[in-house]
């Protein structure tokens, strides 16, 4: 397979037998996560192709880059892969993800932005005439564009951004001004140094009255020298948590004129006379946040899975501590602690990935009839988008920390490739919408369908577990059957939506006003919310393995999995599952037991279920994850490329060290206090 690329070494001898006792074909579940073995092969050929390509070996591990070489670096290697792509005829978007992901991994590039958003945003709300004038250019990169929506003083609340765009009838353009300090544009990717154009969200005003925020193509370089237009001030915000490669930049606006045509008027407009014609829906205008919170879930899923591949694969060769006096120390895989950190970790990973493709499919059938001016499933879609991209990219980034600590020491280091793989996903929880936020508006949405339960009306398909009878009691046996754990998990998910819609109904009988009744019992509904998502996840993850058309031993560890999934998330949360007597004490006590023959059941599969997801050694950039399992001459050599490491003895040393050593120092400071 692909990923058993690393040179002509012995492999190590424990992961060696890990992979000879696995019960199933790893490239059947491989070819079952990718969509089939064309897929597959398909997948390995790009990414070899990327692999293979002079330009992307690297000298020296991206950590002991400066920030400055990162970014260049990123930058040559992003152009030259688009180049590479053209030249080879590389169209199909499935075959450009995968060459991608072969050759920035866990980087977020500097033209990232201009493909997974400008360019969209364009297609989506510009009009024939936008599009024609400004795709294509786009597509040849000769402009260079990103989002520009969050500013200084706001991210969150979105009617609250203050830069302004009012329309001159006399000149038919835009005068567009950021009025205030805190109208400052601030963390748009890309914006600093990279790009010469942008979406800009800034609140529309014509004949003296503020339409709302509404977005406009604004050039902000020319297009040949590539500095800041005159009227328009802009530089990168500095170094942050990750995301080194990523010019993420500050955008200051001094009454800057663009034509009229560059309001993307696709559903909103403004006539030469300045009259505005309204969209059908005022939150079409967010339709490229929701794009990119369904595409988040997906993301998410795979920097998970990458760090499960380096910790279980480091807890197969890792080996620590006697079990008995004298005699040989046991893998640290062996350890039923270890198996507890890590394999629900792997079967989120899997829920994830499933999930990820569901949210996906809807975002895309969704769509369809959005463009087709059928707005009915927008609220849902929203709903769904804003909760499950808050759920899994918490738990994503919870879990791959936990990963980073199950390798105990080696995984503070950098080598073990975890850090790049947590700083460059966490800010998901945070960009498109923070998360707790997130979760209120699809509490909001989940208020709405309880509110139609008490009114007797039907709810859409996603949400008709909500009018379930709630006295009902668990139906779990000692065989944990899958529709027994899918039902716990709507029972407790509809029990929270009642819970907190009833906490809002007291608060506004006793006189709160419907808002910060709202407010008084967010935090319960965010419970709700999650509990929502968490059995969206469980359910997809059910019907997926219900339904696979795979072999037995394949859909048998899969179906340990998904169980291990389930049974977990009620173990974590077990207050929320017993509250109202839904399990007894028995039926938890069958939960327990079966948690823990579930770890055994995975412990002979798990390197092979990690391998399953097929990243290639330069991908998962690890020390610690390699698959040949050679992890301890992987750090040896890492620690000697260090460049502190290449004098002996260093300028410090003779500069500070050895004056002290010789009573000369030239401290200041006095002799005796
Ligand atoms: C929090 C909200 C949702 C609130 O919006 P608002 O305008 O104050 O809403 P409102 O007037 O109170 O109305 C709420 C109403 O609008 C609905 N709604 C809100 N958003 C959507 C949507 N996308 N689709 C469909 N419906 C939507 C809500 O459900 C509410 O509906 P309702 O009144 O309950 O029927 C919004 O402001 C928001 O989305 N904020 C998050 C900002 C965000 O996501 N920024 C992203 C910047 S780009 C970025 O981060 C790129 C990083 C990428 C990278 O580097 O990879
Ligand atoms: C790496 C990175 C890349 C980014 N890229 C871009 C980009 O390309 N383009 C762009 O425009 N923006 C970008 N952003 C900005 C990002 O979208 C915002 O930071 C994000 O939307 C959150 O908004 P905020 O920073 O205003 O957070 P705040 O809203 O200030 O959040 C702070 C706290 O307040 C809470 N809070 C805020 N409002 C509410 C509420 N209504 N109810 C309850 N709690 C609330 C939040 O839960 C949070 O705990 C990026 C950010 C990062 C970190």
């Amino acid at each position: 397979m692909a990923s058993a690329g690393t040179g002509k070494m012995t492999v190590n001898p424990d992961i060696a037998k890990e992979r000879r006792n696995a019960g199933f074909h790893v490239e059947n579940l491989t070819n079952f996560i990718y969509h089939g073995p064309e897929r597959v092969r398909r997948r390995r050929y790009m990414q070899n192709i990327a692999l293979q390509d002079p330009v992307m070996k690297d000298s020296k591990p991206w950590a002991f880059r400066t920030r400055e070489e990162e970014y260049e670096l990123s930058l040559r290697k992003q152009l030259h892969v688009l180049q590479r792509q053209k030249d080879l005829g590389i169209t199909d978007e499935f075959d450009k993800f995968y060459y991608n992901e072969a050759t920035a991994p866990n980087e977020n590039n500097p033209v990232g932005l201009h493909f997974g958003m400008f360019i969209p945003t364009i297609e989506k709300h510009g009009t024939e005439e936008q599009k024609k004038k400004f795709v294509q250019p786009a597509k040849d990169l000769k402009i260079i564009g990103t989002y520009v929506q969050t500013e200084l003083g706001h991210g969150t609340f979105i009617r609250g951004l203050e830069t302004t765009a009012t329309f001159d009838p006399k000149t038919q353009e835009f005068i567009v001004d950021t009025p205030t300090l805190s109208a400052t544009k601030y963390w748009p990717g890309n914006l600093g140094k990279t790009v010469n154009y942008c979406i800009l969200m800034a609140q529309l005003y014509s004949q003296g009255k503020c339409q709302g925020p509404h977005m406009f193509l604004c050039p902000l370089r020319d297009l040949t020298t590539h500095q800041s237009l005159p009227g328009v001030e802009l530089g990168d915000i500095g170094p942050k948590f990750g995301f080194n490669a990523n010019d993420n930049g500050y955008l200051r606006l001094n009454n800057f004129r663009i034509p009229r045509i560059n309001m993307l008027m696709r559903y909103s407009k403004v006539l030469e006379d300045g009259t505005y014609v309204k969209p059908a829906n005022s939150k079409l205008s967010y339709g490229s946040m929701v794009m990119i919170r369904a595409s988040i879930v997906g993301a998410v899923s795979r920097a998970l899975a990458q760090a499960c591949v380096i910790s279980v694969r480091y807890s197969a060769v890792r080996r620590q501590t006697e079990v008995s006096p004298g005699g040989p120390e046991a893998q640290i895989l062996d350890y039923q602690t270890q198996q507890y950190k890590l394999f629900p970790l792997v079967a989120t990973a899997y829920a994830y990935h499933f999930a990820g493709q569901a949210v996906q499919s809807n975002f895309l059938n969704i769509s369809k009839e959005i463009e087709a001016g059928n707005l009915q499933q927008m609220p849902v879609l929203h709903a769904l988008s804003a909760g499950l991209k808050a759920f899994s990219s918490w738990g994503a980034s919870a879990g791959i920390e936990v990963c980073r600590m199950s390798c105990g020491g080696h995984g503070y280091s950098l080598a073990s490739g975890l850090p790049k793989i947590y700083t460059n996903i966490t800010p998901a929880c945070t960009y498109e919408g923070e998360n707790s936020v997130m979760m209120l508006q699809t509490a909001r949405y989940l208020f709405e369908c309880a509110m139609m339960v008490q009114k007797g009306q039907r709810l859409p398909d996603l949400v008709s577990y909500l009018s379930m009878d709630l006295s009902a009691k668990s139906c779990m046996t000692s065989d944990v059957a899958l529709g027994c754990l899918v039902k716990a998990y709507q029972h407790r998910a509809a029990r929270l939506t009642n819970a907190a819609t009833a906490v809002v109904q007291r608060h506004i009988n006793e006189g709160q006003k419907p808002t910060d009744a709202f407010n008084m019992a967010s935090t319960q509904l965010t419970w709700a919310a999650r509990a929502h998502c968490h059995q969206y996840v469980v359910k997809v993850f059910v019907t997926t393995v219900t339904e696979a058309n795979i072999d037995d031993r394949t859909k048998a560890a899969l179906t340990t999995l998904c169980k291990m999934y389930a049974v977990n998330g009620i173990m974590e949360n077990l207050g929320e599952f017993l509250q109202d007597q839904f399990f007894n004490t028995d039926q938890v006590d069958i939960l327990t037991r079966k948690m823990m023959t579930l770890l055994a059941d995975v412990r002979p599969d798990a390197v092979a279920l990690v391998d399953a997801f097929d990243y290639h050694d330069k991908v998962l950039d690890s020390c610690l994850g390699r698959y040949d399992g050679n992890v301890y001459y992987a750090l040896y050599e890492y620690a000697k490329s260090s460049p502190l490491n290449e004098k002996d003895v260093l300028d410090s040393f003779h500069k500070y060290i050895k004056p002290l050593r010789e009573g000369q120092a030239t401290s200041s400071l006095p002799s005796r206090l």
